[in-house]
């Protein structure tokens, strides 16, 4: 067995979430070099009274999974953090006003499934987005709902201080890596943004309020194209060093491949550490899964999705709805990756909002299931 006095060193150099026994029980020696022999990017550094111990953060991370099925799957997440965006990014390009009633009910919905973490609205200008406009009133109604966090967007001190009246206890700030896109979304430049981000995060440092830092348009801008990697890093560490406690980076108009996700992450690990990265993908040419299990490779552990695929942001043109929360735990599921969500009660959900939204629910497994379900009763 690893000495103590090295195990408390590797949680603590790690920002590990795990106590040291609980690190200890998870990771014995055994265990450390059999990931070693396995994946020889990860290294565990040190000599052998258990000084200068140091992980690689960049391909390990604290979450990892222990299955010893499979060279690949091995070194996957054992637990997965969805953030469920779907009442804010899911709804905000409705043209139709969705009532306040409908919304609240579809985030109880959310939570009773298991999802801890749902994004509930936006305090931005109605005139930007007016499906939002009700925002206060949403968050009036879900104050008493337990078992899940309720983040919202606030691009600056006047929305940040109505969500703080509102109730709010946890806030995001949503930059751009496309100064075109930053103009279009937020009406201002990209380092315009981030001082007024920084007032943002400065105000809720004060009341110790967490705050999560959006990325947009990490891969492609409708305006642009092809987005530099290290453009999205430099945002990312200025949201990260500002005092985000999660960076999501968001593909926002769903033209990432592998191919231009790993480059960007790369460049990303460079500056913030893994276990404080979110992945948020659209899935315009259906590259979503692929993206996420990529990403989850990597060994980022939270991503972002919305029930039904409902969504996009009404500034991106061309861009569609984001990753279905259903199709992430389906195939986190299937992967043996625990996200306590329970995808029965997910499917009702993703089913009330369409039928209130008049359209089938669009989820691959909601339409694999209903097909199912017809084919059994022939
Ligand atoms: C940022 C602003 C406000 C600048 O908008 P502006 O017009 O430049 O702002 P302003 O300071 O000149 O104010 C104009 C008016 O808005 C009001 N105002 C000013 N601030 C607020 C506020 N917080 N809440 C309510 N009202 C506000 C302000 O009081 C004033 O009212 P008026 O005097 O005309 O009656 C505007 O551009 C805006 O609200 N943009 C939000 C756009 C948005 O929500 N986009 C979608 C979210 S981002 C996204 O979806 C991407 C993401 C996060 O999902 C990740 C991904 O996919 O990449």
């Amino acid at each position: 067995m690893i000495a103590a006095r090295r195990l408390d060193k590797i949680s603590r150099l790690m920002g590990s979430r795990a106590t040291p026994s609980a690190f200890l029980k998870a990771f014995n020696k055994e265990s450390l070099l059999w990931t070693e022999s396995l994946n020889p990017k990860v290294r565990l550094l040190g000599n052998d009274d258990g000084d200068a111990v140091r992980f690689s953060t960049y391909h390990y991370s604290s979450n990892c999974n222990h299955s010893p099925t499979n060279k690949v799957l091995r070194n996957l997440p054992a637990h997965v953090k969805i953030v469920e965006v779907g009442p804010r990014d899911g709804l905000q390009n409705e043209k139709e006003i969705v009532p306040t009633s409908t919304k609240v009910q579809l985030i109880k919905m959310l939570v009773s499934s298991g999802l801890t973490v749902v994004e509930a609205t936006s305090f931005v200008s109605p005139k930007w987005v007016p499906q939002l406009a009700d925002a206060k009133d949403v968050m009036d109604a879900i104050q008493n709902i337990q078992g899940a966090r309720f983040p919202v967007l606030t691009p600056n001190l006047k929305g940040f201080e109505a969500a703080v009246s509102a109730g709010a206890k946890e806030v995001a700030i949503f930059a751009s890596a496309s100064e075109s896109f930053s103009k279009s979304n937020i009406n201002c430049s990209i380092e315009d943004s981030l001082a007024r981000f920084r007032d943002v995060v400065s105000a809720a440092r004060e009341i110790s309020l967490p705050v999560r830092g959006y990325v947009s348009c990490v891969v492609g801008c409708p305006v642009e194209g092809i987005v530099p990697p290290s453009k999205v890093a430099y945002v990312a560490k200025q949201l990260f060093d500002m005092g985000c406690s999660e960076i999501s980076l968001g593909d926002t108009i769903g033209v990432g491949t592998p191919g231009t996700v790993i480059p960007m992450l790369e460049n990303v690990m460079n500056f913030v550490p893994i276990d404080n990265l979110a992945v948020h993908f659209h899935d315009t040419y259906g590259q979503a899964l692929s993206n996420i299990l990529t990403s989850l490779q990597m060994g980022i552990s939270i991503v972002d999705s919305s029930v039904s695929g409902l969504g996009g942001c009404p500034y991106a043109k061309g861009g569609s709805g984001n990753v279905a929360t259903e199709d992430v735990v389906y195939m986190l599921n299937g992967l043996g990756i625990e996200t306590n969500v329970d995808l029965e009660k997910l499917l009702l959900a993703g089913d009330f909002i369409c039928k209130h939204l008049r359209r089938p629910p669009s989820s691959k497994t909601a339409v694999a299931l209903s097909s199912k379900k017809a084919n059994s009763k022939l």
